[in-house]
């Protein structure tokens, strides 16, 4: 029996498609969106029309037959912490990515865009796999210094799994054997430590933590942004945009573009743009230093990937930091496409799906 799957990756910036059959991609679409286009849409979910109308409007344009589909996958979503694995789309989970019980992030449309297309497809099926969300954190990990907050497991859950199994494959060793320290470097940057399958412990790649970002600001001295938010100048909505949107390399070059940096520094010796590449590196290689910390030592490799992971002087840089610890690998881009298609696909041919409560 053979199987059709969509897997739909809406992000902060683009919204990915791609159509499986079994195995196989035959199709492959990245619609990227300039900044002004979703300026209208208040909150993410606002968004839910306009991009189901792209990807609609791309499938018909390929001639493509959204009634012989079985399966659609889509990135999720900001709900409750949750395993690693495969969830089907139930009335509780649309409802927590509508309310985005954790915040909002482009991937919450990927499950209702999911869930609102199969709605029209007899028989076929709406999951989300390896969302955000998925939370393997130890105790330790959890705690802050401070007995209001505790630490979020809030990463590229679907890349890292995908980029670890897939290096996994390349060393013929299952990945659940393999202590990793994954860095994606992307609109948002994570940075985790794998332990025999598990991320025990990550930076949260949304709220303002680790290294920063292409348009996130990562930890900021918390007393200074304190005062900011009572100098009556500033919104929360103001606030919250600075340490996700507006921050990060956005806010220190104007742009989030880091092809656009790369060629500042490299061919208009733009000593300005030189420094924040170095600073990315740098910060990005003490946040690796720190996981391999929270493996005691025993790394069996480095691993780089998300969009930034094309840029080779900042690749560069990074190993030259790092490779004391462990081999460096680089992946460049993500392979968030191919895990969506395949882990619908193992649930249609008999894997065991999870519910979301
Ligand atoms: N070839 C490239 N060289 C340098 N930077 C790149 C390249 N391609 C993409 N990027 C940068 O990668 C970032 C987006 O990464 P990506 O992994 O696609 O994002 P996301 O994590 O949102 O999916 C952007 O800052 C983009 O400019
Ligand atoms: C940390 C959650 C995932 C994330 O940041 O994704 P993008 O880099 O695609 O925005």
């Amino acid at each position: 029996m053979s199987y059709n799957i969509l897997s739909l990756n809406p992000g902060s910036t683009s919204t990915k498609i791609a159509l499986y059959q079994d195995e196989h991609c035959v199709f492959t679409l990245n619609i990227d969106h300039r900044s002004e286009e979703l300026k209208p849409f208040k909150k993410v979910t606002d968004q839910f029309e306009f991009r189901k109308n792209l990807i609609l409007n791309a499938l018909g344009k390929a001639g493509f037959d959204l009634q012989s589909l079985d399966a659609i996958v889509g990135r999720g979503g900001m709900v409750k912490p949750v395993e690693s694995g495969v969830y089907e789309m139930n009335a509780r989970l649309h409802e927590d990515l509508v309310l985005g019980i954790q915040g909002e992030h482009a991937s919450s449309l990927g499950g209702l865009l999911a869930e609102a297309m199969v709605a029209d497809i007899p028989g076929a099926r709406a999951f989300i796999a390896d969302p955000v969300v998925v939370d393997e954190m130890t105790d330790v990990a959890r705690v802050s210094g401070h007995a209001l907050f505790c630490r979020k497991s809030l990463f590229h859950a679907l890349n890292h799994k995908a980029i670890s199994r897939l290096y996994a494959k390349s060393v013929d060793k299952p990945y659940e054997e393999l202590n990793l320290v994954v860095a994606h470097l992307g609109g948002g940057v994570t940075v985790g430590a794998h332990q025999c399958g598990r991320v025990i412990d990550v930076n949260d790649g949304i709220s303002g933590s680790g290294p920063f970002s292409s348009n996130r600001s990562g930890q900021l001295p918390a007393v200074d942004v304190a005062k900011l938010c009572f100098s009556g100048e500033y919104t929360l909505d103001d606030i919250k945009q600075m340490i996700n949107g507006k921050g990060g390399v956005m806010s220190l070059m104007g742009t989030s573009d880091m092809r656009k940096v790369e060629r500042l520094a490299m061919q208009e010796n733009d000593p300005k743009a030189k420094l924040v590449m170095d600073a990315m590196a740098y910060n990005v290689a003490k946040e690796i230093g720190a996981m391999a910390t929270v493996l005691e030592g025993k790394v069996d490799a480095i691993l780089l990937t998300g969009g930034i992971a094309y840029c080779g002087y900042i690749v560069d840089n990074i190993t030259r930091r790092v490779s004391f610890i462990a081999p460096v690998k680089v992946f460049p881009g993500e392979d968030e496409m191919e895990a969506l298609a395949m882990n619908g696909l193992a649930v249609l041919r008999g894997a065991p799906v999870k519910v979301y409560t």
